[in-house]
């Protein structure tokens, strides 16, 4: 037999070890209702693995089939039950003869055991050995009175279930819901996979190319490196070396003009002292000056008396006779053109000297008219800038006249809480780039800082409350400082003119360092336009960029410049106003030099015109002595041409002597005022001299002085450039200039500075750089490349799967199909026998779709014209399944069945039509029979009686047909005798 034992303990009613021996091809199970029959059922299936409880008829949990104990027995603890099978034909896919399965399950701790031959296994391994052999816990194995009632009423769909069992296509679909299980999330991983890579996609194309572009930069950056330390080094030689040069002309220039300084004192302090000697020498000739006019004075007086002398020897002549008369007048003669010829020079010489001093008087008036033209300049000049200055003040003192909300606010300050200032009045630009600060800070140099935003807001309502304009706040609690990314700043910082980033051109408290950074930390300075405009263009125009002369070239690309009437603000008054009173003081300097200068020249020209007049004035007198002189001796030459002979002497020789001494002392005098005249001249010319000698040095060390200024400014620019390239090393190469000259390779250094120059525009030309791309890049490759084999791997198991599930379609169509037409061609016959007569007939409802098409059945009982089954009695009905049962055990062989009161429905006629059929099947299949029906019961080789006494606990044992009909019959009395 193929199942040639059951052995149970403790399972449902059977308590004790119960064990059933199968011997013959029929066996049936005889006992009254509730004696424990369908648990023998229950036990061969919860062998096989049924885990429906519902299904085993069993409470809420799987325990509930471990004996539950009853009034006279306790419970158990283990449910236990083996199935044991003859495997000779191979049944079972397994090399032994005999298979042994067995289930348990303990109470104590819920613990399942599952064993084929013994061994410990898993429900699965059960499961899998079974279902290849028709036998199961939904097989056709177990037929149940339920099914064969069910089975007419059921719809097509759910019958189609019984005939896919008979084909053995269920193990087909049960694996191809597996398969479709496993396509579904095959498809699910593709679905994920390729959603996956579409996102990997997107970023490999912009992640090469940023790649290729890194890479390029690392090229550039790598020969870069190599040349440039090289350049770098010669640079800061050949700069160090300029850097010495000029220090050392410097510190010549220094020297020589503070030579000059000494030069200078020395030659004011001789300009000075001859100043004085001339001085001195001015006031000398005024003193012979009035000698002279004392002696003129003198001398006039004596002619005087000489001419009334004259006429009283004119007189006395008159007197005498005539020869004397012709003497004294050739003798006055001889005097008189003695005196002629004398006045006549004197007069000569007077009139030269009148001129001389004519013309050095031009002279002097001449340069002082130029020289007063000088200094109303410098006084305009002056004025000029005292103005400004003035401005300038006034404007301090007011510096925000055009914002009224910032000059409330400034003004109520003290009042007000947490006002830190103006931002005009916390950031200090440097000289140099007051202008592209104040260009920077547009607008928001009048924003007033504040402590935090609750006093902002206190402040505008104080404004509002006051009318008194409107302000904007900047609370110190939220200014963030803005910054260049550090692309931009390397990219700047090599752009031509680059000056530095305008929050390195303020100075403030660093309280206020957030304020600062945020209105310039983002804003480049950079020397002029064309070169803004460049590096705009390099930054790609996302910088705000000011230059020295105060245009901006706004972000985008805007720009703004140009000049207005004033140029300024807050920010630049301060230096302003110090540049305004470093230019006063120098014009001050200016101006009172030319103001000496100046007097000096009045004195002089007063000086000059004194003398000038006095010299008229002799002049004139000289003049008029010489006349008198000059018609003197003419009348008395033409007196003495009438007389031929001399007349008597009449003379006064002591007046004649005075008159010659006085002559003579003022000629002594004339000399020396000549030779004081020329001494004061010569000092003149010597001071002129000199002074033009200091203007000279003035000029010299004025030039001096902006060279070494010059000089200065080139030192400090050489010094910037030295430390910017030290800086560069440093930071760049992280290197010393010492071990930076030790790495210097022998190359042509000006190509090497071309190519560097090259080198940096190709490495701005590349823009932005992402370092990491080329990792990122391989990485994300690596990726792609291992997703994509996935997915290649997927689409090929996703495939396979299809394939499968294809050849089980396939296969399930056919056997399907085959099982069906077998049952079919059986049906007609069963069906004769159950009925008598009659005929019947299976079809499918969709016989396009074979795998899921319902099946119907036409039946037609003999003598009845109804056709549909859902019309016919219970009995029918139920003989209708029977049919179709037998129809299916008639096309397919099956090892073991078993029958739990199938025919329980049948009148005694058919339930012996039913056990004759039975008997078609013997040799064939092994059959375990529950039944009441005695008929039934004639049919089967071996009998078995199960009984149920008081304890609850089922009996079971092998009982005669009579017995067993008792056994039957007897349910309402004691069972067996
Ligand atoms: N866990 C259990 N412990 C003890 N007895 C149990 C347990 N489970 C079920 N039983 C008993 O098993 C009996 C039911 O057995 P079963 O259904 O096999 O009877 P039957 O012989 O098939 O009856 P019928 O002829 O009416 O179908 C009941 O008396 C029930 O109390």
């Amino acid at each position: 037999m193929f199942l040639k034992r059951i052995e149970m303990q403790g399972f449902k009613s059977f308590a004790d070890k119960t064990v059933i021996q199968f011997d013959h091809d029929i066996t049936g199970i005889v006992g009254p209702n509730g004696c424990g029959k369908s648990n023998i059922n229950d036990a061969i299936r919860w062998v096989l693995g049924e885990q429906s409880t519902k299904s085993l008829r069993s409470g809420s949990s799987m325990s509930d089939i471990i004996f539950a104990g009853s009034q006279e027995r306790k419970p158990v603890n283990l449910a236990k039950v083996t199935l044991v099978f003859d495997n000779t034909a191979h049944v079972f896919d397994s090399p032994f003869e005999e298979i042994e399965i067995t289930r348990q399950l303990s109470r104590a701790n819920n613990e399942a055991g599952y064993f084929i031959n013994k061994t410990p296994c898993r429900l699965k391994d059960i499961s899998d050995l079974v279902m290849d052999t028709g036998l199961g816990k939904d097989s056709l194995n177990i037929i149940t009175q339920g099914n064969i009632s069910s089975f007419a009423d059921a719809k097509p769909e759910e019958r189609r279930l019984l005939f896919e069992e008979a084909a053995g296509v269920a193990k087909y679909k049960k694996r191809k819901q597996i398969s479709l299980h496993k396509l579904d999330r095959t498809k699910e991983n593709l679905d994920r996979v390729q959603d996956i890579i579409d996102e990997i996609e997107r970023q490999l194309k912009p992640l090469a190319r940023q790649a290729k572009k890194a890479n390029q930069y690392f090229e550039y950056h790598e020969e870069l490196s190599r040349i440039e330390i090289s350049v770098l080094v010669d640079e800061i030689t050949t700069l160090h070396a300029r850097l010495q040069d000029l220090e050392r002309e410097l510190f010549e220039k220094r020297a020589k003009y503070t030579s000059q300084e000494t030069t200078l004192q020395k030659l004011d302090e001789q300009i000075q002292g001859l100043r004085s000697s001339m001085y001195q020498t001015d006031r000398d000739v005024n003193a012979l000056q009035e000698q002279y006019t004392q002696k003129m004075e003198e001398s006039m007086r004596l002619e005087r008396r000489k001419i009334e002398l004259d006429e009283k020897r004119k007189y006395a002549m008159r007197q005498a006779d005539r020869q004397q008369r012709k003497a004294e007048v050739q003798k006055m003669l001889a005097e008189a053109q003695y005196e002629y010829n004398d006045r006549k020079a004197r007069f000569e010489q007077a009139r030269a000297d009148y001129e001389t001093s004519n013309q050095a008087l031009s002279a002097v008036r001449t340069r002082l008219s130029r020289k007063e033209y000088e200094v109303n300049q410098a006084e305009d000049i002056y004025r000029d800038i005292a103005n400004r200055k003035t401005v300038a003040e006034n404007m301090l003192r007011q510096p925000y006249q055009h914002q009224a909300g910032v000059r409330s606010v400034t003004a109520a300050k003290a009042s007000l809480h947490g006002i830190e200032g103006v931002v005009s009045e916390l950031l200090v630009p440097d000289d140099k780039t007051a202008l592209a600060i104040q260009a920077a800070l547009g607008g928001s140099m009048y924003q007033i800082v504040t402590a935090d935003e609750a006093d902002a807001r206190q402040a505008i309502r104080f404004l509002k409350r006051n009318r008194g304009g409107r302000a904007t706040f900047l609370p110190l609690t939220v200014c963030k400082g803005r910054y260049p990314s550090d692309g931009q700043r390397l990219i700047a910082s090599e752009t031509p003119g680059y000056i530095a980033w305008a929050n390195d051109c303020a100075a403030c408290d660093p309280r206020y360092d957030a304020v600062k950074d945020r209105l310039l930390g983002n804003v480049l300075v950079i020397d002029t336009l064309e070169h803004a405009n460049e590096a705009a263009k390099r930054l790609n125009y996302r910088v705000k960029i000011v230059t020295l002369d105060g245009e901006i070239v706004h972000a985008g690309g805007s720009m703004t410049g140009g000049r207005g009437r004033s140029q300024s603000s807050p920010i630049t008054l301060r230096k302003e106003l110090e540049t305004i009173e470093r230019q006063l003081q120098e014009q001050e300097t200016k101006r009172s030099a030319l103001q000496d200068e100046l007097t000096d020249l009045r004195n002089e020209n007063n000086r000059m015109e004194q003398e000038n007049v006095q010299l008229r004035v002799e002049l004139a007198k000289i003049e008029s002595v010489y006349q008198a002189k000059k018609e003197k001796y003419a009348s008395l030459k033409g007196e003495y041409e009438q007389f031929n002979e001399s007349d008597a002497k009449l003379q006064d020789d002591e007046l004649v002597v005075q008159m010659s001494k006085m002559h003579a002392e003022i000629d002594g005098l004339t000399a020396k005022i000549q030779n004081q005249r020329k001494h004061r001249m010569d000092q003149g010319t010597q001071a002129e001299e000199l002074e033009n000698r200091v203007r000279l040095i003035r000029r010299e060390m004025s030039a001096a002085s902006q060279e070494i200024h010059e000089g200065e400014v080139k030192q400090t620019k050489y010094r910037t450039q030295l430390e910017n390239y030290l800086t560069r090393l440093n930071t760049d190469y992280q290197m010393t200039f010492e071990y930076a000259q030790s790495q210097k390779q022998d190359i042509e250094i000006e190509a090497a500075k071309d190519r560097v120059a090259l080198l940096h525009e190709k490495i701005n030309a590349l823009g932005s750089v992402n370092p990491d791309a080329p990792k990122q890049y391989e990485e994300i490759k690596e990726r792609y490349d291992y997703l994509t084999s996935q997915k290649e791997d997927l689409e090929q198991a996703g495939a396979r799967i299809e394939q499968a599930i294809k050849e089980m379609d396939h296969t399930m169509v056919t056997q399907f199909t085959d099982m069906f037409n077998k049952i079919n061609d059986q049906l007609d016959g069963v069906f004769k026998a159950m009925f008598g007569g009659g005929r019947a007939h299976l079809k499918m409802v969709d016989p396009e779709d074979v795998l899921n098409t319902g099946i119907d059945i036409d039946v037609q009982p003999p003598g009845k014209t109804v056709k549909n089954i859902q019309t016919f009695s219970g009995g029918e009905k139920a003989l209708i399944a029977i049919s179709v049962l037998f129809s299916i055990l008639q096309a397919r062989t099956m090892p073991l069945c078993i029958f739990d009161e199938v025919e329980a429905a049948l009148d005694q006629a058919n339930v012996e039509r039913f056990a004759k059929y039975l008997s078609h099947f013997k040799g064939k299949s092994q059959f375990i029979v529950v039944t009441h029906r005695p008929g039934t019961m004639e049919q089967c080789d071996t009998l078995y009686g199960v009984t149920m006494q008081q304890d609850g606990v089922s009996q079971l044992l092998k009982v005669q047909l009579k017995d067993a009909v008792n056994i039957t019959e007897g349910e309402q009395n004691d069972g067996i005798s």
